[in-house]
Parts: C-alpha cells; sequence; structure tokens
C-alpha cells in the first residue's frame, strides 16, 4: 500500500496530541493528517512545516456535516474525541450527545465518504468497575465481568463501543467493507495529564503533602499516554492486513507500569517533584468519605442554578477509585504484534520531568 490519509478527531486532546505526535514521528506512509476538534492547540503550528500536510480543522463531532467534511478523502479515522466528564461539570444529555452521536456521525462519515478502517478510544469503563463494587482483578478481555453503569461517562462509552463495533463490516462508499476496532485505555498518565496536575497543585497548596484516602491494597490499572497513543498508531497501520482477526475486536490498552492504587501510583511522580502522601492507612474512615462524598453531590445539585461546584469526591470517583481493576492480557501483542514502546522507567521519568516543568512553568 502506498501514502496513506489519516483523520484525526479529538487530536487537540491530552491523548489525542500524543497520537498526533506518534503519527507523525512513526508512520512513514502517512502524507496527510487532518486534526478535527472542538478547541484547537497552539501547538499545532509547529507541525505544518514538516513532510506531512497537516489541516487542522475546528469543529464539533455533533455536527455530521461538519463531521464528514473533515474525514472526507481519507484512509483511516482515529477517533479520540470525546467528552470525558465524571465530575458533573457537563450533563448527562450533553455527554451522550457527544460521546455517542458525536461516535455515530464519526461512523456515518466514514460510510459516506468512503473511509475505511476506524479506530476508537473506547474505555476501561465500558467493563467496569461496575455499580457493585465487584473487583477486576489481572482480568482481560474475556473474563467475565458483570458490566452494570449508572453514570452517564461510562454508559456513554460502552454505548458508542457498541456502535463501532457493530459497524464494522458495513459497506462504505465504493463497496468495500469497514473495518472498526475499539481500544480501552485504563486510567492514562503521562505529559499532559489535568487531573495528576490538579493533584501537584492541590499538595503544594496542602504544604507540600497528599492524605492518603484510599487503602493501598486497591489496585489501579493504568498505562503511560505514550504507549496508549503507540497502540492506536499500530492498530490502525495493521487493520487493512488483519482485518479478519482485528476487525470488531476490543484491546485493553496495557504495558509494563506497576500495580498500585491510585494515590500510591501518582506519588511515583510528585514524591521526586517534593510531595508526600500523609498516612499507611486512609486518614477518614470509609463511611466518612462515602458521606462526603454524598454531601458533594448534594451540594452540586443545589448550587446549580447558582455554580459549577464540582469537586474530585464524588459517590461515582470514590466508588472507582475504592474499586481493584486491573488488567493483564497480551492480546494486543498476539493480534497485531503490539509491545509498548516506553518502558515503565521511560514513563516514570519523561511524567515526572512534565510535572517538574509544570511547577516551574507555574511559578
Ligand atoms: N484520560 C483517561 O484516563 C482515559 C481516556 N479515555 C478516552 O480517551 C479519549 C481521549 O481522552 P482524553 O485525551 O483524556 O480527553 P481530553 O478531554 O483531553 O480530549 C478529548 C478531546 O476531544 C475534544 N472534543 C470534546 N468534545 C468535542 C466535540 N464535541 N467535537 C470535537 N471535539 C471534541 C476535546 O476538545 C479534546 O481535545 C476519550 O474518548 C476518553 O473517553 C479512555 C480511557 C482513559
Ligand atoms: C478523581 C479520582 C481520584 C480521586 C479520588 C479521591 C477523591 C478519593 O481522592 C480518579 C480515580 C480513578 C480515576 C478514573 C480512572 O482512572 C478511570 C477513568 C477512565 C476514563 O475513561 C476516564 C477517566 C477515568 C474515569 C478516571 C477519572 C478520575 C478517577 C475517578
Amino acid at each position: 500500500m502506498g501514502q496513506v490519509a489519516a483523520g484525526n478527531p479529538g487530536g487537540c486532546g491530552f491523548l489525542g496530541e500524543h497520537v498526533v505526535r506518534m503519527l507523525l514521528q512513526r508512520e512513514p506512509r502517512l502524507c496527510e493528517l487532518r486534526i478535527f476538534d472542538l478547541h484547537l492547540g497552539p501547538w499545532l503550528d509547529e507541525l505544518k512545516t514538516g513532510p506531512v500536510r497537516v489541516t487542522a480543522i475546528q469543529g464539533d463531532v455533533t455536527q455530521a456535516h461538519e463531521v464528514a467534511a473533515a474525514v472526507a478523502g481519507t484512509h483511516v479515522v482515529i477517533h479520540t474525541a470525546g467528552l470525558v466528564d465524571v465530575f458533573g461539570k457537563a450533563s448527562p444529555e450533553t455527554i451522550h450527545e457527544v460521546n455517542v452521536q458525536g461516535t455515530q456521525n464519526v461512523i456515518e462519515a466514514c460510510v459516506q465518504t468512503g473511509t475505511q478502517f476506524l479506530v476508537y478510544t473506547s474505555s476501561m469503563e465500558v467493563v467496569g468497575p461496575n455499580v457493585k463494587g465487584h473487583p477486576f482483578y489481572r482480568g482481560n478481555e474475556d473474563t467475565p465481568y458483570e458490566a452494570v453503569h449508572r453514570h452517564p461517562y461510562p454508559c456513554s462509552k460502552a454505548l458508542a463501543e457498541r456502535l463501532v463495533l457493530e459497524a464494522n463490516g458495513r459497506k462504505v462508499r465504493g463497496g468495500l467493507p469497514l473495518v472498526t476496532c475499539a481500544l480501552r485505555p485504563t486510567g492514562i498518565y503521562g505529559e499532559g495529564h489535568q487531573i495528576m496536575r490538579d493533584f501537584y497543585h492541590q499538595g503544594l497548596r496542602l504544604g507540600g503533602r497528599l492524605f492518603r484516602a484510599i487503602p493501598a491494597s486497591v489496585e489501579h490499572g493504568r498505562v503511560y499516554v505514550g504507549n496508549v497513543a503507540w497502540m492506536h498508531v499500530l492498530v490502525a497501520r495493521e487493520l487493512e492486513q488483519r482485518a479478519a482477526l482485528m476487525g470488531g475486536q476490543v484491546y485493553f490498552c496495557y504495558d509494563k507500569s506497576p500495580y498500585k492504587s491510585y494515590e500510591d501510583f501518582n506519588m511515583e511522580f510528585l514524591r521526586p517533584c517534593g510531595l508526600r502522601l500523609v498516612g499507611t492507612r486512609p486518614l477518614l474512615p470509609y463511611w466518612l468519605l462515602v458521606f462526603l462524598a454524598a454531601l458533594n453531590a448534594l451540594l452540586q445539585w443545589l448550587l446549580r442554578p447558582l455554580l459549577l461546584y464540582a469537586p474530585l469526591l464524588n459517590p461515582y470517583t470514590l466508588a472507582v477509585a475504592n474499586t481493584t481493576f486491573t488488567v493483564s492480557t497480551n492480546k494486543a501483542q498476539r493480534h497485531f504484534g503490539y509491545e509498548p514502546l516506553f518502558s515503565w522507567e521511560d514513563s516514570r521519568t519523561r511524567t515526572i520531568r512534565w510535572v517538574q516543568g509544570v511547577e516551574s512553568s507555574s511559578q
């Protein structure tokens, strides 16, 4: 196959930027890249001088005609656009519109304009943690788990993933079949991770300390953003040759990041930046956290007419942080030869350097 054009709705987000840079660095056949996003980043300008034609298109995935115009003529679409909101900033309707209707629009755009390959960024949240708080311990893509959601974000990701998988095999313009596949990252970390930045600033405000809220025994799956981006690029590359095997499949995104609690994992980066985690056990009893999370939810609802109150702690984030969810799989390696591009040491060093940069840029 010769030169290819690719489209990336969501290319200006945390993951999207890494996918864009990875495509430009590691996909020699790429001749054109269309980056489609609601908010275009200023960093895009520096990409426009290279050998690949980079087109930045400001647009909204909920507008079908805008998506179709952006996607037309591309060979493969990597759809990383989404509304990642577990804090109640956006309404459930908006989350559904962006994540579900937006994904339907991307699928229809591929079908109408003849784009044959679609890679969708799904999420571990499609599986769990579920509302019953069942642990998912070192699970893989075939591990049975009762996936029951109530929160708008996982509900929307599950619906969107289903749309993508069901679209596999649909005929696109020109008569060829659409080949789709969904990648499910666990909690992504790395350069540009907003929540890590928030924890860092919170720690600075608290005099260099963070207080343990979750038992160290609760393990949380994490994956480095560079490896998630690399998996997307590999899938986009391999989907054509391995359509029969990969079409309609889901893959967890994984690497060699250690299994740890959410807070202990964050300390891998925040400790070298001068923060410490106080307490070997949670400082507050769990029932009090549950109470405070419920209180936050109530306050959010009461204050909504006046202001947006969206703290980190709410019943949903507490449940996710407090439930073991880790993956152990080699499906991506078996199906398309994935190996993490960045070792744990490298991922850690890059993330620490980035947090240190956040510190100096905010001084
Ligand atoms: N951050 C994480 O830990 C994880 C994220 N994911 C998924 O990865 C994808 C990317 O997430 P992040 O990069 O973390 O989020 P992000 O918020 O940094 O990036 C999402 C991008 O989508 C764009 N976008 C949002 N609404 C849009 C609209 N209506 N039209 C066009 N563009 C729109 C945003 O402007 C942003 O650039 C999402 O689909 C998310 O569900 C999956 C697992 C974990
Ligand atoms: C914000 C949570 C940590 C604070 C907990 C507190 C208040 C007790 O200290 C985060 C813990 C787990 C995170 C989620 C997880 O990594 C899985 C995700 C996958 C996605 O697709 C989107 C993001 C997220 C839901 C992520 C969001 C923040 C946490 C809930």
